[in-house]
């Protein structure tokens, strides 16, 4: 230490100069110890206060206060929240619209965020992660108190003690206290183990509610479509809406086409709200996409939303009893009640017997003499009939029965996720072991859903590979339709790189034959024309259309893409290779549908291309009723896409079959498709046809009388082009006659059914929203095959608890 530094100490402590020098040194030694530990407490109190607020700027840069909360976004989230929550629309006016809103978060409504992962992470610390709060978990404590208050342990544990008190009253307590010792023994371990399988069930589903949770959303951002996990969507962010997507935030419309929202599952409403630019351009997290597309801006995410608040007071109600277990308490308690009558009954009968003077004793003595008997005696001989009362209320009792089936299920479930079958109701273990019915449909669970066009028709000639000989202005007007009338998109980072296709298969498919087999332009058709209007896909109508005006010379042309025979239905002359216009006759036509047919039945999907260019005066009418002209149109060409059969899927069919189990194929596909398809799957046998009832259309079930359907129904093993209602209709049909049924689908257009159904299976990759939530179990890979080990693990569950049953019961009955 300095001299300076040691003298002025020697000043502040006031050390007289008489101190002797050792001396001078320990005064100094304590000043030192004492004004380090002071500033160091100091400096922990302004940390501590720091902890909470921010930290204090450096007093060098003291000019700028960097606050990321609102300096790098031009609005906060509290503004944003109650924008939309309240649906203000004159507030959101005031800020600029969509647009203003856009640029306050500093997102682009094209290319959606653009910076990258620090522009992400800075989001999340300004407006918050898209998670919500979970109500704490149950502990095991609770578990033990819920097992604890049933009846049935209340009885035996009453018994238990009555058992043990009159135990050692009769025989001591070296060897009166066995009866009643074991008695509670088996309850405390019958207690012991109903805990540990709920509480591990209750895990198991918060695990299987995590897994479920967490959905991929299509987003763009830094101009490329991509999915990410619905926990990482962040504010600013632009997400792709699709027909039977979840709205995963809250937040604004930027566009999109017949956008119906269904907000039951906020509002309870059943009606679908329309969303669009102008009257109402907000969207809520929760609330399911029932029909068109769109693209939003995502403003508030996690607990910010009305659904993430909601969400985080609710917590999964996983006391839920499967109506195997409900029937089984319901046993084990009448047969419980019984017990205690009997044994009321023979309490009755023996204490009479006794006080009546009935009974004797070994030597043949009447037991009972009045006031002669001791009263020891007497409550001794009270005390045996009263154990052999309470013996036969624990005979009688079942106790194990409801807890073998817990235990079953509990196995079952935990077996089914590892072979790729999330159960989201316990239930559907049990039921589908008594399935008699899958109603299975056709795309994505019997077929890869890798679709590849492979076969191209142009006029009534077969294009194979070259393009070249196409005329030109029928190849433009094919781009045209291709890439204006679609909800996929094509990406690549480079013109080098490889593209990357988003959209239904179906769309990829067409999307990816367009780019590289006809050297489409993508971006270049869709800077050329202006969208007026759009009818988007559904499996209704199963086509979609667009209305569009060309920059160029402001023509407006109609286009129209979908099932082909409905699509050949609306055309009235179609273009033929070298790109001359022809007149479609009736002889024309069925030239045509062979052509469908012969595709169809190669097992390929049938798309067709229709279009035609009207003029501005029907145009502005049209307008009126805002439809796109459907007849008299123009066949520009016919595709049939490639879907094959998965693996496995004939073994897996035949399984089922061996096992008793109808399989009925009810897709949206042509009929021809549709059955060649289920011939490769082993569902209709080579020789089963239209005309022995085995392969309908959708639209002819839905026509027969309810007889008719009755009778017919059975029979069928094929239902081709149905729509949703018609899956449904099938559904209803089948439980009438009694059949335990199951259905498989991916679509919106399966949601009726699955819900209808005694067992819905969704898929997991493919599957949307809608059909997750509509349905019990969730087949994780996709896999027909996979449905197959359900039914399997479903048998299972039902023979164990059947010998279960059988063993406990008449091991009951022994003792008698
Ligand atoms: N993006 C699309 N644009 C136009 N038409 C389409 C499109 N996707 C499918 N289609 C047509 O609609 C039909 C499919 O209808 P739907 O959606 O009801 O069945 P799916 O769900 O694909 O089949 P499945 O019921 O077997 O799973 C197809 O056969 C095809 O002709
Ligand atoms: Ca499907």
């Amino acid at each position: 230490m300095s001299n300076f530094l040691r003298s002025s100490i020697e000043y502040l402590l006031d050390v007289p100069s008489t101190v002797s020098q050792p001396k001078k040194m320990w005064h100094l030694a304590f000043a030192t110890i004492y004004c380090s530990r002071t500033i160091h407490s100091l400096a922990r109190v302004s940390m501590a206060n720091n902890k909470t607020g921010k930290l204090s700027p450096s007093h060098s840069f003291i000019i700028l206060d960097i606050n990321p909360h609102n300096s790098s976004f031009n609005i906060n989230q509290a503004n944003l929240t109650e924008l939309v929550k309240k649906k203000n629309h004159k507030r959101l006016r005031q800020l600029g619209g969509v647009a203003g809103i856009a640029s306050a978060i500093k997102t682009d409504i094209e290319g959606g965020i653009c910076g990258g992962v620090q522009d992400i992470a800075r989001r999340q610390e300004a407006f918050g992660s898209n998670a919500y709060k979970k109500p704490p978990t149950k502990s095991f404590f609770h578990f033990l108190v819920e097992a604890f208050k049933d009846l049935t342990i209340a009885i035996l544990l009453a018994c238990a003690a009555l058992s043990l008190g009159f135990g050692i009253k009769e025989h001591g307590l070296k060897e009166g206290w066995y009866d009643g010792g074991s008695i509670f023994v088996a309850v405390f371990l019958v207690i012991a183990v109903s805990a540990v399988s709920n509480y591990r069930q209750n895990r198991q589903f918060d695990k299987l509610s995590r897994v479920s949770n967490n959905i991929q959303i299509d987003v763009v951002r830094q101009g490329r479509r991509q999915q990410v996990s619905i926990f990482e969507l962040v504010v600013g962010d632009v997400v792709c809406l699709n027909i039977g997507d979840q709205v995963p935030a809250d937040g604004l419309f930027i566009d999109g086409h017949s956008l119906q929202i269904d907000e039951s599952s906020m509002t309870g409403e059943s009606d679908h709200v329309e969303v669009n630019h102008d009257q109402n351009p907000f969207l809520f997290s929760g609330t399911k996409v029932a029909d068109g597309y769109g693209r939003m801006l995502v403003t508030s995410v996690g607990m910010n939303t009305t659904w993430g608040e909601m969400m985080s007071h609710v917590s999964r109600d996983t006391s839920e009893q499967t109506p195997l277990q409900a029937r089984l308490n319901k046993l084990t308690s009448s047969i419980g009640k019984v017990g205690l009558a009997v044994a009321f009954l023979v309490l009755a009968v023996l204490l009479i017997r006794y006080f009546t003077g009935n009974t004797q004793d070994e030597n043949g003595n009447r037991e009972f003499n009045g006031s002669k008997t001791k009263v020891d005696d007497i409550v001794n001989a009270v005390v045996g009939i009263v154990a052999a009362a309470v013996t036969i209320v624990v005979v009688a009792i079942p106790e194990g029965l409801p807890l073998a089936v817990t235990l079953t299920l509990a196995y079952s479930m935990k077996r089914m996720m590892a072979d790729q079958a999330m159960v989201r109701k316990l239930s559907a273990c049990e039921t589908m072991g008594s399935a008699t019915t899958i109603c299975t449909d056709k795309t994505g669970t019997l077929t890869m859903n890798l679709m590849k066009v492979t076969k191209f028709w142009l006029g009534q000639e077969s294009m194979e590979q070259s393009t070249s000989s196409i005329s030109p202005h029928v190849l433009e007007l094919i781009k045209q339709g291709v890439a204006l009338n679609t909800t996929g998109s094509a990406y690549r980072a480079n013109p080098e790189a490889e593209y990357e296709f988003s959209g239904t298969p179906t769309e990829k498919a067409i999307l990816s034959w367009a780019i590289l087999d006809l050297e489409m332009d993508m971006e270049e058709q869709k800077q050329s024309c202006i969208t007026l209007h759009v009818e988007a896909f559904n499996s209704q109508k199963k086509r979609s259309g667009v209305l569009i005006r060309k920059k160029l010379d402001s023509t407006i042309h109609v286009h129209w893409k979908g099932a082909a025979e409905k699509i050949l239905a609306m055309c009235s002359s179609y273009y033929d290779a070298s790109g001359i216009m022809k007149d479609l006759d009736d002889q024309q036509k069925s030239v045509f549908k062979q052509i469908i047919q012969g595709m169809a039945s190669n097992s390929l999907r049938c798309i067709a291309f229709a279009h035609t260019q009207i003029s501005e005066q029907q145009y502005e009418e049209g307008m009126e009723e805002t439809k796109l002209k459907e007849n008299s149109l123009t066949l520009l060409g016919l595709v049939g896409i490639k879907d094959p059969c998965r693996p496995g899927v004939k073994k897996a069919v035949e399984a089922c079959q061996h096992a008793g189990v109808n399989i009925k194929m009810i897709t949206g596909d042509n009929v021809f498709t549709a059955r060649a398809i289920a011939i490769e799957c082993g569902i209709l046998k080579p020789g089963q046809d239209m005309f022995s009832g085995a392969v309908v259309e959708g639209e002819e079930f839905r026509n027969y009388t309810h007889e008719e359907r009755m009778e017919k129904a059975d029979k069928i093993c094929v239902m081709a082009r149905s729509s949703p209602f018609d899956k449904l209709l099938m559904v209803q049909c089948l439980k009438q006659k009694g059949q335990v049924v199951a259905v498989t689908g991916d679509g919106t257009n399966d949601a009726p059914a699955l819900k209808e159904a005694d067992i819905g299976l969704s898929m997991g990759i493919q599957g949307t929203e809608v059909a997750k939530e509509s349905s019990d179990i969730v087949i994780l890979d996709d896999n027909f095959a996979s449905v197959a080990t359900v039914l399997r693990w479903g048998r299972c569950v039902y023979n164990n608890i059947q010998k279960f049953i059988q063993f406990q019961l008449t091991s009951m009955l022994l003792p008698w």
